[in-house]
């Protein structure tokens, strides 16, 4: 169902104490808001946002795991010790996987796989880098993301997708509302096209320098649901008016 997702991802940052100062912000935001709110903290702080967490109605997820069973693979974390934690999501194919840890689009696909097998709702993460959007390649690129990713999959039911420019996150530079708009619409047209999702079902979130100033303009394009938050989701009060802007 489309509903309007706030999810921050912390990446590698934290301590216990800022991590209890985070979950003090976020539990103290209004009911219904809290609904539409997914955390994704390093492997290391899941136990600690779930407790801290408990019965506020927000979510809390991974930002990786592994496409293998439990086994012998050193330094892996399998999906299903990630339900056993408690988590409910986790976020696949992000580009900073893609680019740090070679993770190609059939490594996405089977960690998918692996996800939906253990009955994690996976949010599959896909962008075109700079180059590729300034020799004209972005519309490309992400479709051959999406299908390497989706097309053999069993099951894709829950699917969330982030739309996440490389050359937007971390960077300053926010796609303007027009160009993730466009880039939106054309998903959305590519879910129905090939992967038989409806697409007034699947929710899709943009993500690349989401800040308060700029999260209702995102937020009032058609085909935006909700956002994916790096940086910005650090600060609780900015994260909070981000939040406030997707309600
Ligand atoms: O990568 C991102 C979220 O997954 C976006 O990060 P920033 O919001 O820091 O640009």
């Amino acid at each position: 169902m489309r509903r309007p997702l706030v999810m921050a991802n912390w990446k590698m940052h934290g301590s216990r104490a800022s991590v209890d100062q985070l979950i003090d912000g976020l539990v103290a935001l209004e009911s219904a808001s809290r609904q539409n709110v997914v955390v994704c903290p390093s492997y290391v702080h899941i136990p600690r946002v779930i407790a801290g967490c408990a019965d506020s109605g927000i979510g809390v997820g991974a930002q990786d795991c592994s496409h293998m069973h439990a086994g012998a693979y050193t330094g892996e974390v399998a999906a299903d010790m990630l339900v056993d934690l408690g988590c409910q999501w986790v976020l696949l194919g992000h580009s900073e996987r893609r680019q740090y840890h070679a993770e190609s689009d059939d490594l996405v696909a089977a960690k998918l796989a692996a996800a939906q097998e253990a009955g994690l709702q996976p949010v599959l993460c896909i962008g075109e880098t700079r180059e590729q959007r300034e020799q004209g390649e972005a519309f490309t690129v992400v479709a051959r993301q999406l299908r390497g990713a989706l097309a053999d999959q069993a099951s894709l039911a829950g699917l969330v997708i982030a739309y996440e420019p490389v050359w937007a996150i971390g960077t300053g530079l926010t796609a303007t509302p027009e160009e993730a708009q466009e880039m939106h619409r054309y998903i959305r047209g590519q879910l129905a096209e090939f992967a038989g999702l409806d697409p007034e079902q699947t929710s899709l979130l943009y993500g690349g320098s989401v800040k308060a100033a700029n999260a209702a303009a995102l937020f009032a394009q058609p085909d935006i649901d909700g956002a994916l938050v790096g940086g910005a989701s650090l600060d609780s009060g900015e994260f909070a008016q981000i939040i406030a802007a997707a309600a």
